[in-house]
């Protein structure tokens, strides 16, 4: 095993809340780990700190090996992090098919001019990514949609086109935020088994917010839970959910 993500002592305040104190995480590559707490803990503003949305004021991110701490958003997803959102951020208007070209678009290595021109390196660049589009498509079994308005799309198949694009963009690591939040049990289901496939298929590490607590205990190998920004626990996920400590913070809510 060999450590993807090594975050140190990370921290942030919004003006008199302290919103994320003395944070570490250890994430090994091809790990599915999972980051749980009470509402308003502290969980989606890692997420914020760790994309570059937010710049911490104490700590340190390592990604593979590289420091990336307050590097930008855009520097951050070229290292290698993408994301999904609580709320879905798709391109509503643009079709499923091009979603997902989309976050191809940020690896395309044609230059701009000869994509103004239409020239045949764009041309054959484009039918690249069409091939690549779909089969992504096909692993979230999304291919039948791929011609269809994204806003049209029912809830939970926005879900997955939402990582069918962050997984586009070729990622190291791939932070899913609630996931199944809008979903009916059995669309969790599918989606718990959609999250193996990619981490077994794609030999992804994946981070992931979520309160349902069957994904949680079904899928995520380990966990940290947060509680009014700081780490409470941190581990096996069994002896994590079985510990005192968060049996009462989550009662307490
Ligand atoms: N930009 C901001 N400005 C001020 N306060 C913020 C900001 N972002 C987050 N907070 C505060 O930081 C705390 C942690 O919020 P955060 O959204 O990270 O919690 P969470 O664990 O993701 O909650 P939930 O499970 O409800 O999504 C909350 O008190 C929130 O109000």
């Amino acid at each position: 095993m060999s450590i993807l993500l090594d975050v140190k002592n990370l921290g942030i305040s919004f003006g008199g809340l302290r919103a994320v104190n003395e944070f570490d995480l250890t994430i090994q590559k091809e790990q599915l780990y999972g980051l749980i707490g009470p509402n308003g803990a502290g969980k989606t503003t890692v997420f914020n700190l760790l994309t570059g949305v937010y710049k911490p004021d104490a700590g340190k991110v390592i990604l593979d090996g590289k420091d990336i701490t307050g590097e930008r958003n855009i520097e951050i997803s070229k290292a290698g992090i993408a994301r999904t959102f609580q709320n879905i951020r798709l391109f509503k208007q643009l079709s499923v098919l091009d979603n997902v070209k989309a976050g191809l678009h940020n690896h395309h290595p044609y230059s701009t001019l000869s994509g103004i021109l239409r020239l045949p390196s764009y041309r054959k660049v484009e039918k690249e990514m069409d091939d690549r589009a779909m089969e992504l498509l096909k692993v979230f079994d999304l291919e039948k949609y791929a011609d269809h308005q994204a806003a049209n799309l029912p809830y939970g198949q926005q879900r997955k086109l939402e990582i069918a694009r962050a997984l586009a963009t070729d990622p190291k690591l791939l932070l899913l935020d609630e996931p199944a939040a809008g979903m009916n049990p059995n669309e969790t289901g599918e989606l718990m088994d959609m999250i193996r496939f990619v981490r077994d298929e794609f030999h992804m590490t994946i981070l992931l917010i979520e309160h349902d607590m069957k994904l949680v205990s079904g899928i995520c190998e380990e966990l940290t839970v947060l509680n009014f920004g700081e780490v409470l626990a941190q581990g096996k996920t069994s002896d994590v959910l079985n510990d005192p400590k968060v049996i009462t913070a989550y009662l307490g809510e």
